[in-house]
């Protein structure tokens, strides 16, 4: 009965070599009595009898020789035999690659071992607990793979104890191992597997139904390969980790876009050959990238995970999800009766993302913006369709996001008309065609303009007036912003001065900046060239940077701004509210306004949560000495509430559209005109 934590075991035990030695011996003092005796029974004659103890001597060296010969020779064949079987081993498992390597090594095993299974197994859960072999092998054959629980086996003590273990009786040993029970086997020998670095990776065992005929070289062979086992196992996580990350986001553990092509071209078959509709949905968070910006990444991170989580949620079982990078999902839907299905699938999607995301202590408000593309009516095939999905997506961002939009065929003209748009863009400041509009401000409590926002059009000979959200975001992307910023600026800064060499008294004009813009090195020094050039006093330029361009690589920003506001301009923060900065961060920046955005004013008096994030930031602002000017006012409830919260400035629709610089300088007139006529009244 052994159950042993072993090293190797020699060969030959002192029992048996006790026994050949007492055989001998016993063998030998018989002889040695009968060689004298009975030569002495046959003869009298004391010559004769010393001739036959001569022969019975010569006989006893002869046999004993042939003994010796037989027993030796029969060892040393035993000793090739093996030695021969443990070198084919070697060879073969030596040379077997890749998947190949653990079926041979199991066949290997059981067979040298003469047992009656041989398996190989590695972790199959985060704590260890259990594994799922790898390959096994049991009565000449390959076996399906099969997990089982270490607590309670001899394979947990190996693991456990990271080395070699020999147990017989097994089942008197371990009478919780349910494998030896199923198995039938009662002996058995394991070894961790360890790594160089000694990580445990797994197990190796053979196992068999009574002693193992040849124990000791199964015990070789599992120390032998031990570390090669290992290696392997670990070469298999690599090779799956590599695996699991060119075929799933890393993030959100969802399929990634090549996963999700994979999966849906067998769908799109399926379904053609049924004749059934499939839609998929391109889905785009709304400003996402405000929050990544101004909270940071790892907060940007646990968003998605946790819009992951939702979406997921929200489906149904058999529809795909995977994650494109970045803010982008792809779903596909299954199982539709109609393409109105898919509409309301994604008003749930929608509606799912709709209550705030709680990350660490932030209220995460997301919108998303979904496009759909149905099978097969939009795209049969896996390219068509995801291409449509993103140009339907992106129709709904157009359309004020928040929504979905499905394909349309003159959808693609669009993106194609994109590309002469690009080019036309190109030629626009050379050829004139970019125009300033202007959009008075007014003091909360005089109604008297106190200055104007400048917002560029542009004026295609084709298509006409195009609105800056159309333009602007391509200038971004291709740089030609920052030539175009420039002449917003000069532009101003001219038509200010032009205004005011026209007799009229000193306004401020307010210029929007790009991001791309702002980060240019060299924007102080084009500002100061401009100011110089024009001779607009400083304090009449006020720049707009939004809140997402501030939360942006903060010390590099501070250093800009203080470059800036050395040039005696002023600063001022446009769409706040939308890039979830805190107001406390913004002591750190020298700023002069803050502009809250026109989708809280839009809902003064019907959202309570915007009116009181209204109410909040104009307190707040005021504590931290900056001015608050309130956008897109359209209505004289939302103006008087604005001044009941002593806000400073707006613009708005109620009051003036943007105009062109001719009609600002009419109405500057009809200004004065009416204070000379109230200071004559007076
Ligand atoms: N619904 C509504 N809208 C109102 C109301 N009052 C003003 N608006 C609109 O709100 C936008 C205000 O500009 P913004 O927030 O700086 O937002 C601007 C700004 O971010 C950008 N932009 C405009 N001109 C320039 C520019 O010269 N350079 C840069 N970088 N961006 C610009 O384009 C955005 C859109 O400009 P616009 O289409 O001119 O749209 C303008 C204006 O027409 C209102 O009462 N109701």
């Amino acid at each position: 009965m052994k159950f042993t934590l072993s090293r190797l075991r020699p060969y030959g035990s002192p029992g048996l070599i006790r026994r050949i030695v007492a055989v001998y011996v016993g063998l030998g003092i018989l002889w040695i009595l009968s060689s004298n005796y009975l030569p002495r029974f046959f003869y009298e004659d004391s010559t004769q009898q010393a001739r036959l103890e001569i022969v019975f001597d010569i006989l006893l060296v002869i046999l004993s020789s042939f003994a010796l010969a037989w027993f030796v020779g029969r060892f040393f064949r035993a000793l090739n035999a093996q030695q021969d079987e443990f070198y084919r081993m070697i060879r073969d498992v030596g040379s077997a690659r890749g998947s190949d390597f653990f079926a041979t090594l199991v066949r290997s095993l059981s067979e040298i071992a003469g047992a009656d299974y041989a398996f190989v197994a590695r972790f199959s859960d985060e704590s260890e607990r259990r594994v799922r072999t790898v390959a096994a092998f049991g009565h000449g054959q390959l076996l399906e793979n099969f997990e089982f629980e270490l607590e309670g086996t001899p394979c947990g003590i190996a693991v456990k104890q990271g080395r070699e273990l020999v147990v017989d009786q097994l089942r008197q040993f371990f009478p919780m191992d349910h494998l030896a029970e199923q198995l039938d086997v009662d002996s058995y020998v394991g070894i961790a597997l360890t790594d160089c670095s000694g990580k445990v990776h797994g197990v190796m065992a053979v196992t068999g139904k009574g002693p193992l005929q040849k124990q000791r070289l199964a015990e070789a062979m599992l120390e032998l390969f031990a570390v090669r086992a290992a290696a392997a196992l670990e070469g298999m996580l690599s090779r799956e980790a590599v695996d699991y990350l060119s075929l799933y986001d890393s993030l959100t553990g969802l399929p990634n876009r090549r996963m999700f092509a994979e999966q849906l071209a067998p769908i799109l078959v399926q379904a053609r050959k049924h004749s059934e509709i499939r839609a998929v949905l391109f889905l785009d968070l709304d400003r996402f990238k405000n929050i990544n910006d101004s909270l940071g990444h790892a907060i940007g991170d646990l968003l998605l995970k946790a819009v992951a989580t939702r979406l997921t949620r929200s489906l149904r079982h058999g529809d795909l999800i995977a994650r494109l990078g970045g803010d982008e999902f792809m779903i596909l839907l299954q199982g539709l009766t109609n393409k109105q299905d898919a509409a309301k699938i994604a008003v749930k999607v929608l509606d799912s993302l709709r209550p705030p995301f709680k990350i660490q202590g932030h209220d995460l408000h997301v919108a998303s913006s979904i496009g759909i593309a149905i099978s097969p009516e939009d795209g049969d095939d896996v390219d068509t369709l995801l291409k449509n999905a993103d140009t339907a997506m992106n129709r709904a961002k157009e359309m004020g996001r928040n929504n979905y939009q499905f394909f349309a065929v003159e959808m693609s003209d669009v993106s194609i008309t994109r590309l002469g748009l690009e080019n036309d863009l190109r030629k626009a400041l050379e050829r004139q065609e970019l125009v300033l509009y202007y959009q008075p401000q007014y003091f909360m409590d005089s109604e008297r303009i106190n200055g104007v926002e400048a917002l560029l059009r542009w004026n295609h000979p084709k298509r006409g007036m195009i609105p800056p959200g159309d333009f602007i975001p391509m200038a971004e992307e291709t740089g030609l912003i920052v030539p175009i910023g420039s002449w917003v600026l000069r532009t101003a800064c001219e038509q200010c001065m032009a205004w005011q060499h026209a007799g009229l008294a000193p306004i401020r004009v307010a210029v929007n900046l790009s991001a791309r813009q702002f980060h240019q090195q060299d924007l102080p020094d084009v500002v100061a060239g401009i100011l110089q050039e024009t001779g607009i006093d400083p304090e009449c330029l006020e720049l707009e940077i939004t809140e997402s361009i501030l939360m942006q690589n903060m010390e590099t920003t501070v250093d800009q701004l203080v470059r800036l506001m050395s040039l005696g301009v002023k600063i001022s923060i446009d769409d706040f509210g939308t890039g979830y900065s805190s107001l406390n961060y913004l002591k750190r920046f020298p700023l002069h306004a803050l502009k809250i955005d026109r989708s809280f004013v839009k809902d003064i008096g019907e959202d309570s949560d915007d009116t009181s994030i209204v109410s909040a930031v104009i307190a707040l602002a005021h504590t931290l000495s900056l001015e608050v000017v309130a956008e897109g006012v359209e209505t004289e409830a939302q103006r008087q509430f604005l001044r009941d919260q002593n806000c400073d400035r707006y613009q708005g629709f109620l009051m003036s559209r943007p105009v062109p610089a001719e009609r600002i300088r009419e109405m500057l007139v009809e200004r004065s005109a009416a204070d000379c006529e109230v200071a004559a009244n007076v």
